[in-house]
Order: C-alpha cells, then sequence, then structure tokens
C-alpha cells in the first residue's frame, strides 16, 4: 500500500497537517500585522529624524537591539543567529526608507 492511500494513520495526519497549517497561517498574518504596525512607527521617525537633520542609521541603538533580541531567542529556544539576520534584514530596509525620507522621497 504507498504512502497516499487513504488509510485511519493517513486520515489522522492529513486532519492534523489541516490543523496545523491552520495555526501557521494564523501567525503569519499576525507577524504580517507587527511588521506594518512597526513600519508605521519607523515611517515616524524617519521623518523625526529627517526634519532634526539627524542620520538614518544608529548602530550604537541597534547594537541594543541585537544583543536584546538574541538573548530573547536564546531563551525562547529560537536560533539567536536567525533572530539577528532576521532584524538586521528589517532595520536595513527601515534605514533605506529613513535614507529616502532624508532626500526629500516619500
Ligand atoms: C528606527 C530607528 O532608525 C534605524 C532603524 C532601527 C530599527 O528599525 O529598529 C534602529 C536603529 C536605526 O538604525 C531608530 O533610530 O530608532
Amino acid at each position: 500500500m504507498s504512502a497516499d492511500e487513504s488509510t485511519p494513520v493517513h486520515d489522522d495526519a492529513v486532519a492534523e497537517l489541516a490543523s496545523i497549517r491552520q495555526s501557521i497561517d494564523n501567525i503569519d498574518a499576525a507577524v504580517i500585522h507587527m511588521l506594518a504596525e512597526r513600519f508605521k512607527y519607523t515611517q515616524r521617525v524617519g521623518y523625526l529624524k529627517a526634519g532634526a537633520g539627524m542620520p538614518a542609521a544608529d548602530p550604537g541603538r541597534e547594537q541594543v537591539q541585537v544583543a536584546r533580541l538574541r538573548q530573547l531567542a536564546a531563551e525562547s529556544h529560537l536560533d539567536p543567529a536567525f533572530a539577528e539576520k532576521f532584524l538586521n534584514f528589517i532595520v536595513a530596509e527601515v534605514i533605506h526608507h529613513h535614507e529616502r525620507i532624508a532626500g526629500g522621497e516619500r
């Protein structure tokens, strides 16, 4: 019998997979909503900094954020290196937005 034929065990696995995927989809939606809120706030920071003549990037602040998130990740059994890469990816995009704002783009 091949693995894709219906058996009670296979049917249970299909049902559990669908249920787990529903939770994964809910979490992905929450991540998108949280990122949208974060970018709304960082947009405000971008205008604030541009208006005050402050640089787009703040490496000192980023260092503190990385250390904090690495610690939180370790406590949550998430790979700290992944947490750092994820934060750096987001911050790079934020700095890009800030540079565009400072350059007069909206
Ligand atoms: C949002 C800021 O600007 C930049 C982006 C950061 C971020 O996305 O968290 C952190 C530091 C800065 O490089 C800030 O200075 O707070």
